[in-house]
């Protein structure tokens, strides 16, 4: 069954967000669809939600801390507030556009993962390095794993290819199949692909060898879009 996770980035407020999981609570229901549903909103717009056990509400980022002076971050006891339990880690928005450095992020994994948090852990490759070839760019993404505890139980790897996101760009399905099988091959961890992945292909990509859902921004944000994003892959 495809994993399907919507990330909100920097977009929709606390009111829009309510309808959201409103809405797309009340289509799992009536759908009767059993997919694992996740939906990272922006920090502002956690709130008490009561979903289904099958739709996760997680947070794109937090600090390692429990609370602290750690001006315009967020932390545990915030997070506890409203039971979120699920954190993306390593998203390359963080990495490459916020400058958080490997050992930041092997900080935020271990401390996440000592407090049992299912993490979502983002990995991929920027342009310059993907044009250098297959080898350069598994060499590149094994480097996103140095510190990971890849056997940890609650994590689940999404592979993002940054010149795929935001971009239009999907990779192809030559591209994913090249990276996913061999992480796959190495890591027996659920594995998503993100990266411009919309309503129209993304039965095709969820159906490929290797890959076990779908991370996705842009085509995520309209709620009729994503609820046909999972209806188009509820039977996979
Ligand atoms: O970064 C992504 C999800 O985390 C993918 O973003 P897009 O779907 O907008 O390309």
């Amino acid at each position: 069954m495809a994993i399907i996770a919507s990330n909100f980035k920097t977009n929709h407020t606390r009111e829009t967000t309510v309808e959201f999981i409103a809405k797309l609570n009340d289509f799992l229901t009536e759908k009767k669809i059993d997919n694992e549903v996740y939906v990272f909103p922006t920090a502002t717009s956690l709130n008490s939600f009561e979903t289904l056990s099958t739709l996760n509400i997680g947070v794109q980022n937090a600090y390692p801390t429990k609370n602290g002076s750690f001006t315009g971050e967020i932390g545990t006891e915030q997070l506890d507030e409203f039971n979120i339990k699920t954190i993306l880690i390593g998203h390359s928005e963080r990495r490459h556009v916020l400058g958080e450095s490997q050992e930041e992020i092997t900080k935020k994994f271990n401390f996440y993962k000592d407090l049992n948090y299912k993490i979502v852990y983002c990995i991929g490759e920027p342009l310059e390095v993907k044009e250098q070839g297959i080898e350069q760019t598994l060499e590149y993404l094994y480097e996103q794993f140095v510190g990971i505890d890849v056997n940890y139980e609650n994590l689940i790897l999404a592979y993002e290819p940054v010149w795929a996101i935001g971009t239009g760009v999907t990779a192809t399905n030559d591209d994913i199949k090249a990276v996913h099988s061999v992480i796959k091959e190495k890591i027996d961890k659920p594995l998503l692909y993100g990266g411009s992945v919309k309503v129209n292909n993304v039965k095709e990509i969820c159906s490929l060898d290797g890959v076990d859902g779908a991370l996705i921004g842009t085509a995520s944000w309209n709620i009729d879009d994503f609820k046909q994003i999972i209806e188009n892959t509820k039977d996979l």
